[in-house]
């Protein structure tokens, strides 16, 4: 079986590709880093370390690479003879590889239509559906009925932890050994893609808004309060009291949400809360903060990880979020010159102040109650 996997980056090369190899998949990175794609092609294989309490280090192997920004046709052309495509770029990146996918569905059209399965695994909900969204735009009335036919987006969730990598080595990577992927059954077109490690479900949003309201709602404390109190990394943040008591409280305003709106089992929730917080407290892998930080603009969007529990939050209980707005306080405060969205942001605050700038990247309505309620805090935390 033959994949096409969109960024070699952490996760692509960490877990993707990892499980595509242990699936018995040969696959194929697209990439713009000259440096990853040209190691990849050298050696056709990397190192993933598992950072558990004992490391394990297992070699991926029959993968090779393809520079999309030099060899644009030979990525359209793996496309068209592939068994399944996979993307871990950023959610950000989405509307530049869509060209190119396209491109490739047109050659398969003609020489292979068989179906065809492409999956985004970006933190965020409905990624797939998005790509799919910026693929049509590249496609003919002709082509969108085929595609139609025959090329399905499964929505899925991604989750595992993939620091910043600190080897010599461009494509060893060491993550942590949990990791859970799971992926819309109903949308799938043609054979269900025979990954190990893939759980197939009839409804995705629950677990989708289960992990991103979780594991990466709960990432943002110590990120963005660890970087507010000086801290470097996840753990060396994680070790704080305050940091700790913030996220326990943000978590059980997301729980609230989503065991109002899904129906999770109450005590399963709070032990799988547990689970991620001593996910979060791993002393073997070191991610920092500016990592889990990155891009504040996309992380206080509308239907991210932040704002929308937030709002949910108020919604079903009528309660101030409280914790959540002291954490989204914190990322309006972060500063961090190395990060563009980062940059963009503090920019932002500069020219027109903390209100109209939470108004404009959050999307809130001017009279939204959440804005006094972050507003203040922002004025806390600029105090002590
Ligand atoms: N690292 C994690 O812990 C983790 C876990 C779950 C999900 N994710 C999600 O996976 C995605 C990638 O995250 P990451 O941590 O691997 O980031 P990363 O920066 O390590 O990897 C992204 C890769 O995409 C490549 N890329 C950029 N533009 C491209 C283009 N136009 N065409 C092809 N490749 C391109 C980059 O060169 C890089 O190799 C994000 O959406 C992230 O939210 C990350
Ligand atoms: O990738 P982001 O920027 O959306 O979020 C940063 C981290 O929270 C994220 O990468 C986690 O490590 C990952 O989602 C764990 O599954």
């Amino acid at each position: 079986m033959k994949a096409v996997h969109f960024g070699a980056g952490n996760i692509g090369r960490g877990f993707i590709g990892a499980l595509l190899y242990e699936s018995d998949y040969e696959t194929v990175f697209l990439d713009v880093n000259g440096a990853v794609v040209d190691a990849l092609n050298e050696r056709n294989s990397y190192e993933v370390t598992l950072m558990g309490s004992e490391q394990q280090t297992i070699r991926v192997g029959k993968v090779h690479g393809i520079n999309t920004l030099s060899h644009p046709a030979e990525g359209a052309e793996a496309i068209a003879q592939t068994d399944l495509v996979t993307a871990a770029v950023g959610p950000k990146v989405l509307p530049m590889i869509s060209s190119l996918i396209a491109e490739g569905l047109r050659a398969r059209f003609k020489k292979n239509p068989e179906p065809l399965n492409i999956i985004a695994c970006e933190n965020m909900i409905n990624a797939s559906s998005l790509l799919k969204e910026h693929v049509y735009t590249h496609l003919s009335e002709e082509e969108r009925e085929m595609a139609d036919r025959l090329i399905a987006f499964p929505n899925a969730a991604v989750d595992r932890i993939v620091p910043d990598q600190t080897s010599d080595d461009v494509l060893a990577v060491a993550v942590e050994p949990y990791y859970e992927w799971v992926v819309e059954k109903p949308a799938i077109k043609g054979a269900v893609p025979a990954v190990e490690g893939i759980t197939y479900v009839d409804d995705l949003s629950a677990f989708i808004e289960r992990k991103l309201f979780t594991v990466n709602t709960g990432h943002t404390v110590p990120a963005y309060f660890g970087r507010y109190k000086g801290f470097q990394t996840i753990y060396d943040a994680m070790q704080d009291e305050e940091i700790e008591e913030l996220l326990r409280g943000a978590l059980g305003e997301t729980g609230e949400v989503i065991i109002q709106e899904h129906g999770f089992d109450r005590a399963e929730h709070e032990a799988y809360i547990q689970k991620i917080i001593g996910r979060f407290q791993n002393p073997n892998i070191s991610d920092h903060v500016t990592r889990v930080g990155r891009g504040p603009l996309r992380k206080l969007g509308k239907n991210d990880r932040l704002i929308r529990p937030a709002s949910l939050y108020w919604q079903l209980t009528g309660k101030e979020p409280i914790h959540l707005a002291t954490v989204i306080a914190a990322v309006l405060l972060y500063v961090n010159d190395e990060d563009p969205e980062a940059k963009q942001l503090q920019e932002m605050i500069a020219a027109e102040g903390f209100e109209k700038t939470l108004q404009k990247v959050a999307e809130l309505e001017a009279d939204n109650p959440l804005i006094p309620i972050i507003l203040k805090r922002v004025d806390e935390l600029r105090r002590k």
